[in-house]
C-alpha cells in the first residue's frame, strides 16, 4: 500500500467520524451564516509570481516539522510578508493539522485561505467553506475521474477555487479534462515521498497557457522561485522551509520580493 493509499484510509475514516457527528443538511445549514469565499484565482491572476505560504505542523516524508503553538500568529506573519494565499493543512493523522487551525488562520488574516487536505467528499467542501477557506486542493491521483470533475464543479458552486493537482503528463490530461484552470505541480511523488524539483520544468509545457501552474514542494527560498518562475510558474506552495525557518515572515517577503522582479511582473 502507497504512502497516499494509506493517507486516504484514515482520510475516510476521520470523515466517517464527522459526517455521523454532524450530517450534511446540519452542515450545509452552517454554510448559510459562513464567511463569503474571496475570489482566490483572481489573486493568482494578478502579474508576477506569487507566493501560497503553508500552514504545516508535520509531514509523512519528515514527520514532526516545527511546534506551532499559535497558527494564527504564524499565518499573520506570512500575509504581513506578503503570501497572495495562505495553505492550512487540516489533516490530522500525517499532517497534524485540523479544521481549527483553519478557523483560528480566517479569523486572524484577511489573505484567502487554501484547505489543504486530501479530498475525497464534497462534505469537505462544504466544511471548507463553513471554516473559511476560499479554495480547496484535489488531489488527481487520490480521486477517479469521474468524482474529480464532481468536486471541481461543486467547489466552484460553493464559490471555492479548485486548485487540481498533478504528478505527471497523464494527470495533466486528467486535470484538463476535468475543467481546471489552475493547476499544481506537486514534485512530490505522493507515492513515493521523493522530490524531484525537475517534475515542474517537465510537465508544465503540457498545461494550457491560460491555465494558472503552481510549483508546489521543495521551495527552499528564492532561488527555486526563481527556477520555478523561469519554467513558467505563476505561484510557488511553500511549507517546510518557511515553518522551520527562523523568521517567516522575512522568508516569505524575500519570496515575494524575488516574484515581484520587473522581469516577472511585466511578463504576463
Ligand atoms: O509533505 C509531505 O511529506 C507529503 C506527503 C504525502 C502527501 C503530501 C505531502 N505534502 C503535501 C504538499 O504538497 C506540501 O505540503 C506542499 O507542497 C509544501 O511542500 P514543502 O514546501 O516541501 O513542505
Amino acid at each position: 500500500m502507497s504512502v497516499l493509499d494509506e493517507i486516504l484510509d484514515g482520510v475516510r475514516a476521520d470523515l466517517a467520524k464527522r459526517q455521523e457527528a454532524l450530517p450534511l443538511d446540519r452542515l450545509k445549514a452552517q454554510a448559510e451564516s459562513a464567511p463569503t469565499p474571496q475570489d482566490a484565482e483572481a489573486a493568482l491572476r494578478r502579474p508576477g509570481v506569487h507566493v501560497i505560504a503553508e500552514v504545516k505542523r508535520a509531514s509523512p516524508s519528515k514527520g514532526p516539522l516545527a511546534t506551532i503553538t499559535d497558527p494564527a500568529a504564524l499565518a499573520r506573519d506570512y500575509e504581513a510578508g506578503g503570501a497572495a494565499l495562505i495553505s492550512v493543512l487540516t489533516e490530522e493523522r500525517r499532517f497534524k493539522g485540523s479544521l481549527d487551525d483553519l478557523r483560528a488562520v480566517h479569523q486572524a488574516v484577511d489573505t484567502p485561505l487554501l484547505r489543504k487536505d486530501f479530498v475525497v467528499s464534497s462534505y469537505q467542501l462544504w466544511e471548507a467553506r463553513v471554516f473559511g477557506a476560499s479554495a480547496v486542493l484535489l488531489i488527481v491521483a487520490a480521486l477517479p475521474q469521474e468524482a474529480l470533475v464532481s468536486l471541481v464543479e461543486r467547489a466552484r458552486s460553493l464559490g471555492l477555487m479548485p486548485l487540481v493537482e498533478v504528478h505527471d503528463e497523464d494527470e495533466v490530461t486528467r486535470a484538463v479534462d476535468a475543467g481546471a484552470t489552475v493547476i499544481g505541480v506537486n514534485a512530490r511523488n505522493l507515492k513515493t515521498l521523493e522530490v524531484d524539483r525537475d517534475t515542474f520544468s517537465r510537465i508544465a509545457p503540457g498545461i494550457p497557457s491560460d491555465v494558472v501552474k503552481i510549483a508546489e514542494s521543495g521551495v527552499r527560498g528564492p532561488h527555486d522561485l526563481l527556477a520555478y518562475a523561469g519554467a513558467g510558474a505563476g505561484a510557488v506552495l511553500v511549507g517546510e522551509s518557511l515553518v522551520r525557518g527562523r523568521n517567516p515572515r522575512e522568508a516569505v517577503a524575500d519570496l515575494v520580493t524575488a516574484g515581484a522582479h520587473p522581469a516577472l511582473r511585466d511578463r504576463n
